[in-house]
């Protein structure tokens, strides 16, 4: 018998000095006090430290036990001690001076330049004044729909001493460029380009710049110089894991590398500074005053709080015999309509991976008309469908960059992929790591800022001429009236 003490791995992992609980969906708790979380029960009448109890609910108290998300936050004030709130000019938040619903239908394929935020006016941005609103669908009000932003700021939150709180959705964002400290009010959070971070429904937070090393595969990106990102916001539920089905019960993203703060608490020296609270309710804004910070969560329990996932862990899975197959293979995280098996917006990263399908297979994405709508973005090199693109300095799409194809709107590679994917013998497997591309994919049609439309700077006007070159097949010298009759196709023509 072995006489060696058992090692216990506690579910946590240290990354840039932080501490973070692995895991996700599961019941997480923390407290940066010792014993200030309650034992035994959720609502003492005698509250370690003379806490106050507050709960946050993600889903109805009665959704199934499956889907049931809440978290108990133990604070020094409860949230109703923040002020009143009045409502704040429209404009430039969230919709770049647009609102949502005077977003427009696009049916033509649409791809823009990163967004030009000229040097000293872009620094002027934080994080929530620099969003930029893209495309949208839906109400906020009906608990239906998204919208997608581009974010680029100079100026830290903290600088400003303003938070925000988002009543509509559950966001998450991805950095392009600039690591983000993201400060909420379940723990702190830094996240790095090639990671993602979900801030739910409801949790206040602050994003500035991470002071430390930015990491990611930009390079030299200093803590002054402007971030930049995107954002996902779904109006309805919010993101989980994709069911795996036949792949069986690993891969794609697993569930322990998904990262959650611990609880942080402001220091008691700094507790009573003046601040706003931006908060967002039916896409309209508004400003609370509070003489107290948020982050004043000693301790909590729960499943509902902020998480990270490093994009790199994907653990993908493709085909290893022929045909290039569905995209919704490289899902990582997923918000689900009602109608089972469509989403209302999912994650798809196109991680770089070993193509090993045979001769006679098309590796690039074929071209095709989707029912869902297909909103992609770059955050590092070049995307296979798009030989225009990348370090060529040709333009195209570019790290930043973006483009949608609506529901039904035809694209797929450009012209001079194609010619060089067919001329291609694909003889033997090969990695394929130009790049990180990603998509974010909904089953609603989405509308358009209309600024996004027409700022010519912003937008790449000429994208559909990278399909034009796409010549026809060429029938020369058959006989149309005679030739196909009585053809027999031969069995095996792979
Ligand atoms: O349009 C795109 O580039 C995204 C995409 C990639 C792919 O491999 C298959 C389908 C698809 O929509
Ligand atoms: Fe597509």
């Amino acid at each position: 018998m072995s006489t060696a003490t058992p090692h216990c791995h506690a579910s946590t992992v240290e990354q840039d000095g932080l501490v973070y609980q692995t895991g996700l969906g599961n019941q997480f708790e923390s407290e940066c006090i010792p014993g200030a979380l309650p034992r035994g029960r959720n609502n003492p009448r005698m509250v370690p430290f003379g806490l106050y109890t507050e709960q946050l609910s993600g889903t109805a108290f009665t959704a199934p036990r499956a889907e049931n998300r809440r978290v108990w936050l133990y604070r020094i004030q409860p949230s109703v001690t923040i002020g009143a709130a009045e409502s704040l000019p429209q404009e430039p938040q969230f919709a770049g001076g647009c609102d949502p619903r005077a977003c427009e239908a696009a049916i033509d394929p649409l791809r823009w330049h990163p967004y030009p935020v000229d040097g000293a006016a872009g620094v002027e941005y934080d994080f929530v004044s620099g969003l930029k609103l893209q495309c949208h669908a839906g109400d906020p009000a009906m608990r239906e729909g998204l919208a997608i932003y581009l974010y680029s700021f100079g100026t830290n939150m903290k600088d400003l001493q303003t938070h925000f709180v988002d009543h509509d959705g559950e966001l998450l964002i991805m950095p392009q460029q600039g690591s983000l400290d993201v400060l909420t009010e379940l723990g702190r959070l830094i996240v790095h380009p090639t990671e993602l971070v979900v801030i739910p429904r409801g949790v206040v937070f602050q994003v500035n710049h991470f002071e430390g090393e930015s990491k990611g595969p930009i390079p030299g990106t200093s803590p002054t110089a402007t971030a930049r990102g995107y954002m996902l916001e779904v109006y309805k539920g919010g993101f989980a894991l994709p069911e795996l089905g036949p792949i069986g019960s690993n891969g794609l993203a697993n569930a322990r590398d998904f990262l959650h703060p611990v609880a942080w608490c402001v220091a008691q020296s700094d507790y009573e500074k003046p601040c706003c609270i931006v908060a967002k309710m039916q896409s309209q804004l508004y400003a609370k005053s509070s003489t107290h910070s948020p982050y004043n969560v000693v301790a909590w329990h729960g499943n509902y709080s902020p998480y990270k996932y490093n994009l790199e862990r994907f653990c993908a899975v493709n085909s290893v015999t022929y045909d290039h197959l569905d995209p919704s293979i490289y899902t990582v995280l997923s918000c689900q309509s009602e109608h089972v098996g469509t989403a209302l917006a999912d994650v798809v990263l196109f991680p770089p991976r070993v193509l090993a399908t045979d001769a006679n297979t098309l590796r690039p994405p074929w071209f095709h008309r989707n029912v869902m709508s297909e909103y992609m973005g770059l955050l590092y090199g070049s995307y296979d469908a798009k030989v225009s693109s990348g370090t060529d300095g040709a333009g195209g799409f570019v790290p930043g960059g973006s483009s949608l194809h609506n529901a039904m709107v035809p694209h797929g590679p450009d012209a001079a992929t194609y010619v060089r994917a067919v001329a291609d013998p694909c003889d033997a497997p090969v990695l394929l790591n130009r790049g990180l591309a990603f998509m974010f994919e909904t089953y609603l049609p989405l509308r358009v800022n209309p600024q996004a439309l027409r700022d010519e700077a912003w937008r790449d006007v000429d994208y559909t001429a990278c399909w034009q070159d796409l010549t026809a097949a060429d029938f020369t010298g058959w006989d149309w009236v005679n030739g196909t009759v009585g053809t027999t196709r031969e069995e095996d023509d792979r």
